[in-house]
Formats: structure tokens, C-alpha cells, sequence
């Protein structure tokens, strides 16, 4: 599934038909529009309708994605949930696992999606996603995660933060267990997803560990503010910038390597 060459794709989750058009003047510098709803949690599921009219208000070539919801562990609402968000348009389905404590669990609720989902869209990419402050709401592992996708089937694993205080991703993982996640999940062919108040200051540790798609809201906001914030397209075309760079970094430093190796 993955090129040759490991890209950084851009995430971008607007809440509102409003913001997605901001993000649609922005459409050059991001890769994927993320549907959500903040204000009812970190994966918080948005309404079909709002999905359509964001697929309807964003360039066509432009995937939109859509969260499922922090879930509980139901898998048959679970499943009908994602089947809606299929069906209304996002072709990334989401689901955040927050309440499945056990693997087996996850891997319930994931095989339910992925047949619902699938069914009605085969091309669709379903996402796995777990917390990486899993610690502070008791779900599964982090690590768990890429074993979760790899066994129901999905097409990427996914880490945000459950609880949006200002700590961000690394704050509660280490960027070598961040780089284990990400082995992990391309050893089991699967996308590594990573989200969680990420900064532009993150991104040469995301994209030196092999990242392929960052997930970002917060950094994108005006004031740095997911929640009072709304998205701005200067914010995303300067975040696009900055992942540019490191891209060009880390190709130019593979290079030196390649040299060095060859003698
Ligand atoms: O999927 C990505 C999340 O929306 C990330 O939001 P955040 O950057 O505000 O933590």
C-alpha cells in the first residue's frame, strides 16, 4: 500500500461546513479532510449530513474522512455507525476504541466495521485508531494497536489523545515508542496514523520515524485553539511548509547514508 518513497500525508479535521471551506482554500497544502465534532470527544462522530455537505464543499480529489465516534464497546451499533459514515461520503472511517479494554475487544468492533463498511465501499480505508494517554481512560494499549488493525482486517492504525488538556502526543508516549508504533504498523502493512495536539515542532520526530499520515487540528486553529479556534488557511499552508522541509531534510540525510553505504 505504501509508495517507495514514505510520504507525510496531512490530516486536517474541521467541525463545520464553514471550516471545511476554509480548509477547501487551503485544499493545495493538505491530503485528507477529517470530518468530526470536538465537542463531543477527541474522535467525536459529526452528523451524516454535515459529511455530505464537507465531501460536497471540497475538492473531489480531496478524501474526506470521518470519525466514528470515541466508542463504546457495542460492535453492532459501532458497525452501523460507520456504515452512515460510509454512506454519507467519507471514504477514511475512523473509530476511536475508548471503550475496549481488552484486544479481543478492539478486534470485535474493528472486524464489524471493516465487514460494514466494506461491504458497501470496498475501496474505503478503515482506521483503527487507540489513545496514546490510554493510561488516563484504561482502553487498550497504544502499542496494541497496529496487532488490533492487523487482525480485523483495517488499513491503518491510528494514535490521538483521548483528553485535550494542552498535553500532546509525546507528552504521554515517547517518540521511541511513537517510532515502535509505527514499525509495528508498517511490519503488519498497515498506514501509521499519528494526531494528539501535534506542533509544527513535532514534525521532524514524526517524519524521521516514518509517519504516514499526521493528524492535526489545534496547530491549524487561530490562537493555537481547537476548541474557540476556528481552522486558518495561512495556518495550514505554513504547517505544509514546515513538513516540506523536514521531508526535504530527511531525503537529503537518506542520501548522505545511501553515499556513505556505497563506499
Ligand atoms: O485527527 C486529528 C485530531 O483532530 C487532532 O486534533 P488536535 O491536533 O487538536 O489534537
Amino acid at each position: 500500500m505504501r509508495g517507495k518513497e514514505p510520504t507525510l500525508l496531512l490530516l486536517i479535521s474541521p467541525d463545520s461546513v464553514e471550516e471545511a471551506l476554509d480548509c477547501a482554500k487551503a485544499a493545495e497544502h493538505l491530503d485528507i479532510v477529517d470530518v468530526k465534532k470536538p465537542d463531543e470527544g477527541s474522535l467525536g462522530a459529526n452528523f451524516p449530513w454535515v459529511i455530505r455537505e464537507i465531501r460536497d464543499a471540497v475538492p473531489a480529489d480531496k478524501p474526506v474522512s470521518a470519525t466514528v465516534g470515541d466508542v463504546p464497546f457495542k460492535p453492532g451499533t459501532v458497525a452501523q455507525a460507520a456504515l452512515g459514515a460510509a454512506v454519507s461520503g467519507a471514504s477514511y472511517i475512523k473509530v476511536g476504541l475508548y471503550g475496549c479494554t481488552t484486544p479481543e475487544q478492539a478486534v470485535e468492533v474493528m472486524r464489524g466495521v471493516v465487514r460494514a463498511v466494506k461491504d458497501h465501499r470496498p475501496d474505503a480505508l478503515v482506521v483503527a485508531s487507540g489513545y496514546a494517554d490510554a493510561h488516563r481512560i484504561g482502553c487498550v494499549n497504544p502499542l496494541a494497536l497496529p496487532d488490533i488493525a492487523r487482525r480485523a482486517g483495517c488499513d491503518a492504525a491510528m494514535l490521538d489523545t483521548a483528553i485535550k488538556d494542552g498535553t500532546g502526543l509525546f507528552d504521554h508516549l515517547p517518540a521511541d515508542v511513537c517510532a515502535e508504533f509505527v514499525r509495528l504498523a508498517h511490519a503488519a502493512d498497515l498506514l501509521a496514523a499519528l494526531a494528539g495536539s501535534v506542533k509544527a515542532a513535532d514534525l521532524g520526530t514524526l517524519t524521521r520515524i516514518g509517519t504516514d499520515i499526521v493528524g492535526v487540528r489545534g496547530a491549524v486553529c487561530e490562537g493555537g485553539d481547537r476548541n474557540a479556534g476556528r481552522i486558518q488557511p495561512h495556518l495550514v499552508a505554513a504547517f505544509r511548509a514546515e513538513m516540506d522541509r523536514h521531508a526535504r531534510e530527511a531525503a537529503a540525510a537518506a542520501d548522505v547514508a545511501a553515499i556513505a553505504a556505497a563506499g
